[in-house]
């Protein structure tokens, strides 16, 4: 796992922008897994600003979707495919049949979540996967204690997510749905690259138990330890609880830029 802190979440955008960027040149039809919330936006402004500025053509990437709401109305501005369409597929340029995410309205949802599983598989499998964290160190929608193996599910939220995510919501905890279709953490580790994004200190608790503590079901993020090319990219603050900061910072203040994330 390589852990790389930069002074502030726009730089971490930059940051994951260029390694996207460079995956599009290596393969141009890249399917580039995108993460909700907050955290990741300064990666879509970055990748956007780059795309506007020519520097790199991605008219053929494909975009799919982590995780999901269960029962938010079609074209709810808060269900998370009107969100990706919004903040990745739209200001990319791309187009809606670029984009694949699990469909939350399905009257079956276990068979909609085994649909996803083998349509990213048809797919090629996903060569990026972003991530975002959530404060009790959960990704995706994978909350404490979801199995390290787990397949595309549906999954029911903890009290502090849906408070936390509350604010999507105009800060009302009710219209939070309960369940959520989620990429499994097994699926997750199944991208060939995965990086995780956080910044400010409300994650930092959850970056060092993912990083620096044992690899456990309690704490989903610590599951990236098991991948063979994973990158947490964080700020100083998301950063203040690793006791290896002063490693991380000299190994990627010694790294090629050749040779990117
Ligand atoms: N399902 C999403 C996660 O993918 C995201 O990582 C998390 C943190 O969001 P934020 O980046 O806004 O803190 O929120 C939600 O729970």
């Amino acid at each position: 796992m390589e852990v790389v802190i930069v002074p502030d979440a726009a730089a971490g955008g930059e940051v994951i922008a260029e390694a996207v960027v460079s995956l599009v040149r290596r393969r141009p039809d890249a399917l580039f897994g995108v993460a909700t919330g907050s955290t990741p936006l300064p990666v879509y402004k970055a990748l956007a600003a780059k795309v506007r500025g020519g520097v790199v053509d991605v008219s053929r990437v494909r975009v799919c979707q982590l995780d999901e709401y269960v029962g938010l109305p079609a074209g709810h501005p808060e269900s998370y495919r009107s969100v990706v369409l919004r903040e990745v597929v739209e200001p990319l340029g791309l187009s809606a049949e670029a984009f694949m995410g699990p469909d939350g309205a399905a009257e079956d949802v276990q068979a909609a979540c085994e649909a996803y599983d083998a349509a990213l598989a048809a797919a090629g499998g996903v060569d990026l996967q972003l991530l975002g964290i959530g404060t009790d160190g959960h990704i995706g929608f994978n909350e404490p204690c979801s199995s390290l193996a787990s397949r595309t599910r549906i999954k029911t939220l903890t009290e502090q997510t849906r408070v936390d995510n509350a604010r999507f919501f105009g800060g009302d905890i009710d219209q939070v749905p309960h369940h959520v279709i989620t990429q499994g953490i097994g699926t997750i580790l199944e991208a060939r690259h995965v990086v995780l994004l956080a910044t400010g200190e409300g994650k930092a608790e959850a970056v060092a138990q993912s990083v620096e503590g044992p690899v456990a079901a309690v704490v989903p993020a610590s599951a990236l330890q098991l991948h063979p090319h994973a990158t947490v990219v964080v700020d100083e603050a998301a950063a203040s609880k690793l006791k290896l900061a002063p490693y991380f910072r000299a190994t990627y203040a010694a790294k090629p830029p050749w040779q990117g994330l």
